[in-house]
């Protein structure tokens, strides 16, 4: 069996006296692509605040690569392995494409084949082309592709993206989509957070749907798609 990259066991967390995540698991394991679906409002980003170290677990462990690190600073946990693509690209918008990428390099884990600029650039030739722009110049989904492009250059064990796809045009967005089917074929592992459930569909091997603070379901994209109405119930499509 492949190695456990991510482990969650029996997360809760509060915003102040207000519960929202109650009593979580999630497994992601080495090589994987996962999915966390649910309607707005029903937790996806605070589990992902929990993950990166904004929000302090009230209960639970959270494991990554081996390593207990609940309650650890979101820069410690970074350096555990773990890069972020928030919603909203947030690049430095004065600083070229490639400073931006350059800015972010580090293989700290000493993985034996790391994402250099080199194969950044293979992977978005449209970054490429685009080297010497300033970060500002760059097309909304130009900004997206350097967001992915740069949380890669940190060689992260776990690359999670939340909405990465949000407020782009449907060309933009199928082209983020084939970009993160060619680093899952390049063995990346990723946790993705969206809502076109037919595009993870074909790019995830499993899925998680949360409602209300719980995971309700999950199950390889086979089942899913057998399941129109677990579509309906929980993700209101
Ligand atoms: N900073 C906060 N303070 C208080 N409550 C919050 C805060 N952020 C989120 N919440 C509440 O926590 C619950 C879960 O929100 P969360 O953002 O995690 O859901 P989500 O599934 O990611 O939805 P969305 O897709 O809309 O971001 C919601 O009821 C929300 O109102």
């Amino acid at each position: 069996m492949s190695e456990t990259v991510l482990e969650v066991r029996g997360l809760e967390a509060a915003y102040g006296r207000s519960p929202v995540l109650f009593g979580l698991d999630l497994d992601v394991r080495q090589g994987e692509v996962r999915s966390l679906l649910g309607r707005n409002g029903m937790g996806k980003s605070s589990l992902i605040k929990c993950l990166v170290g904004w929000l302090k677990p009230a209960a639970g462990r959270i494991r990554l690569c081996g390593e207990d690190v609940t309650g650890w600073s979101p820069e410690r946990i970074a350096r555990q392995g773990l890069a972020l693509v928030p919603e909203g690209r947030q690049i430095f918008p004065n600083l070229s494409v490639e400073e931006n990428l350059v800015a972010f390099a580090a293989n700290r884990r000493g993985l034996p084949r790391p994402w250099t600029l080199a194969r950044v650039y293979e992977a978005f030739p449209r970054l490429a082309e685009r080297r010497h722009h300033g970060g500002a110049q760059l097309s909304g989904g130009e900004q997206q592709m350097l967001a992915i492009a740069r949380a890669l250059m940190t060689n992260p064990q776990l690359l999670i993206l939340d909405e990465a796809t949000e407020g782009l045009a449907p060309l933009v967005r199928e082209e983020i989509w084939r970009v993160l089917a060619e680093l899952r074929a390049q063995g990346q592992t990723i946790l993705v957070v969206d809502k076109y459930v037919q595009r993870l569909l074909r790019l995830g091997d499993a899925h998680h749907i949360m409602e209300r603070g719980r995971m309700v379901w999950q199950g390889d994209s086979a089942a899913l798609e057998a399941d129109p109405a677990l579509w309906q119930r929980y993700l209101g499509v």
